[in-house]
């Protein structure tokens, strides 16, 4: 980690594209390196232009993006930029070599490693996204899961303190979307690197640190995944539905029987067995 305090620091940014109206506007927020933050919003919210911009993709048109205590600008790009990956969407336009290893190693040819670094780094990061066996594989032989665990790999290999993934389980069926979700877990758990993750997948949102919730070019909420998941109005505006377990504990309270927030299934099945004894 690059041992600023914040990986990222947002005073008052606005951004429009060309001469069309503000999609952000006065954005101020924080977030510490380390955390796994989620950033959540209705469709056209402007998520994927503040990710753009945490990215170093966009520029803001007026206030300040600091990455890890460096203001972002035309100076500091070069050196910011590589501190940064980003995963998105569509596993098949991020794949740009004609094979797993090719790559897993596209970027780093980029970044003139020598070669046994660059043959160590896909070797490491190949078998860390579990792709290790895939290495010569051509994209068309992949699953969706497997082609974006590949897109991972690649930015990790990079060795970044901050990724970025914008929407990158939407087009992932749910094993996938939950081999993921892992992945940011182990991410989270290694404290190498601070997360943001643009998302509606109320599961994945649950264990991060943090929900950002834009709102009309604002940040309209920085709150617990736990408070989100109890504000009906906030739920709505995002146009999130509870997880499952949520709804479950939330109704149980409504028979009067308490659960913990945010407790493993197991809990909230006893919770359950309790409640029908006591019948
Ligand atoms: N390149 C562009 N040029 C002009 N307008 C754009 C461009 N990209 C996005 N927009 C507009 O900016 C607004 C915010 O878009 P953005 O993609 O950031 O929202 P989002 O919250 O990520 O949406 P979604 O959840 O649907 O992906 C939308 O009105 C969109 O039409």
């Amino acid at each position: 980690m690059s041992g600023a305090e914040n990986a990222y620091e947002l005073h008052q940014v606005s951004f429009a594209y060309e001469s069309e109206q503000s999609v952000l506007d006065g954005i101020t927020l924080s977030i510490p390196s380390g955390s796994w933050v989620s950033l959540v919003g209705p469709n056209g919210c402007g998520k994927s232009t503040l990710a753009k911009l945490l990215g170093g993709l966009l520029a803001a048109n007026a206030g300040e993006v600091v990455v890890e205590g460096t203001v972002l600008n035309r100076e500091t790009i070069h050196q910011i930029r590589p501190r940064i990956g980003m995963v998105f969407q569509n596993p098949d336009n991020q794949f740009i070599g004609s094979t797993v290893e090719e790559d897993i190693a596209f970027g780093l040819e980029g970044r003139c490693l020598p070669r046994e670094e660059m043959i160590h780094r896909v070797r490491k990061y190949g078998d860390k996204l579990k792709i290790g066996h895939l290495l010569s594989k051509h994209p068309s032989e992949l699953s969706g899961g497997q082609k974006q665990r590949v897109a991972v790999a690649a930015i990790l290999a990079m060795e970044p303190g901050i990724v970025i993934f914008d929407e990158a389980s939407s087009m992932l069926d749910e094993k996938a979307c939950g081999e993921l979700l892992d992945i940011i877990k182990e991410m989270k758990q290694s404290g190498e690197y601070t997360i943001v993750s643009i998302t509606h997948d109320a599961e994945e949102i649950m264990y991060s640190d943090r929900a950002i919730v834009l709102l009309d070019g604002g940040v309209a909420a920085d709150l617990s995944p736990e408070d989100l998941f109890h504000d009906d109005a906030l739920l709505q505006s995002c146009r999130l539905i509870a997880p499952y377990r949520i709804q479950l504990v939330r109704e149980l309270a409504k028979l009067g029987v308490q659960v913990p927030p945010l407790q493993r299934d197991e809990e909230v099945t006893e919770a359950l067995w309790q409640l029908h004894l006591n019948k």
